[in-house]
């Protein structure tokens, strides 16, 4: 992307969520406010802090979030509703201190804050500032166009769902099946009903909303998004293919993988990842290990030390077991995704369905097996087995049967080519949206005069 220097002496401040998935789209953002001439601050908690080193064009502040080592220790993502509500209760104070001092003592004129529509306090902080904030969402924006309805569906009567109407679709939130709808709400409403309130309130009093997605996702959600939040809207990617998201990650990347890769076959490799919060049980992670092996396909698996409840990393398979993974498949702590779905050796993806790992997934042209664990992933994966086709759905069976006839399904059978030629297209489409005179580009530059007009 070209690099303009008309927006020299100003400066934007970015605060991005504790978390791998909101850190790497802030930073793909600040990367392209960076390319437009803008300089950036970076302020963050102590907790899941970015690597500095990684950014040197960037500045950055750390501020106090108030968790303890014990509770960094023991995985705070791992409830991540809690996280949140326990991060914005500390966090307030903190990044008001850090980003007074900021608008103090700056050479350049602060045109605006952009954060994370999870932090709850901003939009008070930068109004007694009097500096304008704008929002990044980092999900889809079907999602967020749902916040004022979420908690009202708790009392539609969908809840519990019979077996009979289980496929039946949720009218007030398309394309959600009532299935799905358990593991959006939630068992606990007590904070996520005034958390997405809040939201959506701080949201209509923002300066602007920025989606790291683009129209021909979603153009329709978008238009939504405009009248739901009467704020400008501005869908600015996904832009993984100019500002890769692997210098923003928060854990060591094994960088074996892509020699392992090199030495299969043309999409001969099912590549299955869960994300960086979603965890699962033990026998869940075994059905998953036996569906593998018995695929028989080529896979490589990441298993991050926490995704399994109660275990360590990969103990609990037997010798045997390990053996007989070991002859197909490479199991990894964390790998350099972008670069793996991008490599001509793999096939497929298994996956949680974040916004990410969808929107990465489609970029590179990789079909999907869906296999959500809650929230805005429950949205995504309809969109990709039912709207965009281009994936298929486990439907929550974590069963080594249904691993198996899936993977074979996607990577040897004739289904697996139709939905493969489905993503091509897509890949083609979301293509365009960044290319120069393409929807995302133009939203950058729209997004770069707005800053300036603040
Ligand atoms: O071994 C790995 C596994 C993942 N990643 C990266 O980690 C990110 C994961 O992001 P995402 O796919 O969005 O999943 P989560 O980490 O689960 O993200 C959280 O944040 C997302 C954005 O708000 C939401 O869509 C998810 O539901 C939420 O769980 C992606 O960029 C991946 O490339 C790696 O680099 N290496």
């Amino acid at each position: 992307m070209e690099k303009k220097s008309n927006n020299d002496g100003l400066r934007v401040v970015l605060f991005p969520l504790p978390l791998q998935g909101c850190i790497s789209p802030m930073l793909q953002l600040a990367k392209i406010l960076h390319s437009k001439g803008f300089s950036i601050t970076v302020i963050h908690t102590r907790f899941n802090a970015p690597k500095a080193s990684s950014h040197p064009l960037f500045n950055f502040l750390q501020i106090e979030d108030g968790l303890s080592e014990t509770e960094i220790n023991e995985d705070p993502t791992s409830n991540v509703m809690s996280l949140l509500a326990q991060i914005n209760r500390n966090a307030e104070s903190p990044f008001l201190d850090c980003l007074q001092k900021l608008l103090l003592q700056s050479q350049e004129r602060i045109t605006c804050l952009i954060d994370d529509c999870g932090w709850l306090f901003t939009q008070s902080v930068s109004e007694s500032l009097n500096l304008p904030r704008m929002v990044l969402c980092t999900f889809k924006a079907t999602f967020l166009n749902a916040y004022p309805i979420i908690p009202l569906l708790r009392t539609k009567g969908y809840l519990p769902v019979s077996d009979s109407e289980a496929e039946d679709s949720v009218l007030e939130f398309p394309p959600l099946q009532k299935r799905d709808l358990l593991r959006v709400v939630g068992e606990d409403e007590e904070e996520l009903g005034p958390f997405l309130r809040v939201t959506v309130e701080t949201t209509m009093r923002s300066s602007g909303l920025i989606f790291m997605s683009c129209e021909e996702l979603e153009k329709d959600s978008l238009s939504i998004a405009n009248e739901i939040f009467k704020v400008p809207i501005f869908a600015v990617g996904p832009f993984h293919g100019y500002f890769s998201a692997s210098s923003s990650s928060l854990f060591a990347q094994d960088e074996t993988c892509v020699p392992w890769l090199d030495n299969q076959e043309d999409k001969s490799v099912i590549y299955v990842s869960l994300g960086s919060v979603v965890n699962i049980s033990e026998s869940e992670f075994l059905e998953i290990a036996y569906g593998l092996n018995n695929s028989k396909q080529p896979f490589l698996w990441v298993v991050r030390p926490g995704l399994v409840r109660g275990a360590e990393w990969i103990e609990l398979l037997t010798e045997e077991l390990v053996n007989s993974l070991g002859e197909k498949g490479k199991i990894v702590k964390w790998a350099p995704q972008q670069d793996v779905l991008a490599h001509r050796a793999i096939g497929g993806f298994l996956t949680h369905n974040g916004w990410n790992s969808t929107l990465e997934s489609i970029c590179e042209g990789v079909p999907m097996i869906c296999l959500p664990g809650g929230w805005d992933q429950m949205l995504n994966s309809r969109f990709v087995s039912d709207i965009w086709k281009v994936g298929i759905h486990l439907e929550g069976r974590i069963d080594r049967n249904e691993i198996e006839k899936a993977v074979k399904m996607l990577m040897v059978e004739s289904e697996g080519e139709t939905i493969r030629e489905r993503m091509n297209v897509l890949k083609d489409e979301i293509a365009r949206s960044v290319k120069h005179g393409g929807s995302s580009s133009r939203s950058i530059e729209t997004l770069a005069n707005h800053i300036l007009s603040l």
